[in-house]
């Protein structure tokens, strides 16, 4: 048997007469090669059904038009090829192109302080459309950090201050007994809650974008925070992380704050959005802070 002789059901016409957004596959799984790595990812791919009458789009022709992300590094031109193949598979029927792409990047990251090294997952969407307008492409990252409260901070200081002053009430201070003070419990009277916390950064790149720029995402972001999430860990790099942690003290505002300045700062970009959860260890809810960026359009002051 022959594909002539096969049904086509998807060439008949409907009378139902509606054009549809958006029409495609989600959750196809497909190697993609980023930063020269194989991820394993999941896929979503659709075109617009515009016209009204068509009974279906071909979803073999968009299935078959991924391949090329198994094998060629995952650019905005590749991007663009994949769904330019998704609308000339899809002539006369589809005015827009979509992909969506699920993975995690992994990355080696050097320990803070010993000569260690480890993997780090990295959660990330690439999500592009081709359209009349042109190719858009976004590109989304999660980054993991540690956040220390600096309320909890200063009221864990205010209480070492008042237990200071009643150990050493009326005696002499003297240098080997503050030291010896500040290295017992008593100088860890109080401490600070810390918690595990999730920036999301989602970023559109401009037109004249060649590369993803994940790493350039995530180098700037961990900079900025100061506190990244560690792999392999000695004592040494513990109490470099518990430095770093002291001397980056943040609510969730001030780390939203923190990586909206570094993003300003990558080029490239038309326009992002930061989201940031600090599993809070004091609530059983989480705190969270977002802001958004757009490109002032030509001829618009910026502020
Ligand atoms: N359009 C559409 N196709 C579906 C759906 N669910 C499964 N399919 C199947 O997807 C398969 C591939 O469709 P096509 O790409 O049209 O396959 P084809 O007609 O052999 O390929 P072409 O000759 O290139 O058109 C068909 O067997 C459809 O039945 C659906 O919800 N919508």
């Amino acid at each position: 048997m022959n594909s002539l002789s096969l049904p086509d059901i998807a060439a008949q016409t409907t009378t139902a007469r509606l054009p549809l957004e958006r029409v495609g596959m989600a959750g196809i799984a497909q190697p993609v090669v980023l930063l020269g790595q194989r991820l394993a990812a999941r896929v979503s791919a659709g075109v617009s059904l515009d016209d009204a009458a068509a009974r279906g789009i071909h979803m073999s022709r968009l299935y078959l038009a991924l391949a090329a992300l198994e094998t060629e590094e995952l650019t905005p031109a590749l991007l663009a090829r994949v769904l330019g193949e998704f609308l000339a598979s899809h002539r006369e029927l589809s005015a827009r192109a979509q992909l969506e792409i699920r993975g995690e990047a992994l990355l080696r990251r050097p320990a803070l302080v010993s000569p260690l090294a480890g993997w780090k997952g990295y959660p990330l969407v690439v999500d592009a459309q081709l359209y009349a307008g042109g190719l858009r492409v976004e590109l989304e990252v999660a980054i993991g950090y540690s956040s220390t409260c600096p309320c909890s901070a200063a009221l864990a200081r205010q209480l070492l201050q008042q237990r200071f002053a009643a150990d050493f009430a009326g005696r002499e201070l003297e240098q080997g007994a503050v030291l010896e003070w500040l290295g017992s419990s008593a100088g860890s009277l109080a401490t600070p809650h810390s918690q595990r916390s999730t920036a999301t950064l989602r970023v559109q790149l401009s037109t004249a974008a060649v590369h993803l720029p994940l790493l350039e995402l995530i180098e700037r972001a961990e900079a900025a925070l100061g506190t990244a999430l560690q792999t392999a860990v000695k004592r040494a790099d513990e109490q470099a992380f518990a430095l770093a942690n002291g001397q980056n003290l943040m609510f969730c505002e001030d780390a939203a704050r923190r990586l909206h300045a570094a993003l300003l700062r990558q080029p490239g970009l038309e326009a992002f959005s930061v989201r940031v959860e600090h599993a809070e260890s004091l609530h059983a809810h989480d705190a969270v802070a977002q802001s958004f960026w757009r490109r002032a359009a030509e001829g618009c002051s910026t502020t």
